[in-house]
């Protein structure tokens, strides 16, 4: 985090992320930058079995590329009954370019036809969690920080909620009787993987700062 311009540069185009980083780190007088601001910059290639093996390849490759500090984050859903996919296909999960849309229908209808025969007459409901992997490179010293955050809940088959982005209207938190696209910024942050692990990185870099090796 380069505290000296009040710039924060995160190696993602997803601008349901940008603004769940703007909203945390504004009160640090951070602005973010995203890779719309480095439109000449190709895309990273997604080619990592985890989700740290994704972010730290975003985070070095955008941060070598620049000379400068970059944050990256790799998240998705994983589900039980799917044996935890989409996991790091997240994205492109009903294909290469696909849209929320197109992502949460391909997953409500995996979790039908896992249903079909059973007939239960339960509305379908699955446990899942969203995973978060969040990476600070740093090109000067090579230094990299890592953090990761989760959080558990239940696919359910009634989307709702206008908030958030991705698989938040299907994603339910029992303990507030709505989904992740209907709580507000504040709440999704204060519960959601990604709100987590930038506590947890946060933790770590004042840490650093506490032993004199921080930037
Ligand atoms: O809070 C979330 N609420 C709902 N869905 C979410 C969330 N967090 C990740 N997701 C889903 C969206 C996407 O399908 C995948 C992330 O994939 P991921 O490769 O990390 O991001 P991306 O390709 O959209 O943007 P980028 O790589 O430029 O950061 O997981
Ligand atoms: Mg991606």
């Amino acid at each position: 985090m380069n505290s000296r311009t009040g710039i924060l540069i995160v190696a993602t185009k997803n601008a349901g992320k940008i603004r769940e980083f703007q909203h945390a780190f504004a009160p640090l007088g951070l602005t973010v930058k995203s890779m719309f601001d480095y439109p000449e910059l190709p895309d990273v290639v997604e080619d990592g079995t985890t989700f740290a093996e994704n972010a730290l390849k975003k985070s070095k490759q955008i941060g070598e590329a620049l000379g400068l500090p970059v944050l990256a984050d790799d998240s998705g859903l994983c589900v039980d009954a799917l044996d935890g996919r989409p996991g790091v296909y997240s994205a492109r999960y009903a294909g290469e370019g696909s849209s929320d849309g197109d992502n949460n229908l391909k997953l409500l209808s995996e979790l039908e036809r896992l249903k079909q025969g059973e007939d239960t007459g339960q509305p379908l409901l699955s446990t899942a969690r969203f995973v978060c992997a969040l990476s600070l490179y740093d090109p000067s010293t090579a230094a990299e920080l890592t953090a990761e955050g989760a959080v558990e809940g239940w696919i359910t088959s009634e989307p709702a909620g206008g908030g958030g982005f991705g698989y938040d209207p299907l994603f339910y938190l029992p303990e507030f009787e709505k989904t992740m696209a209907e709580l507000t910024l504040e709440e999704k942050q204060s519960v959601s993987h990604r709100g987590m692990a930038l506590r947890l990185l946060t933790e770590k870099l004042a840490a650093q700062g506490d032993r004199g090796t921080g930037k």
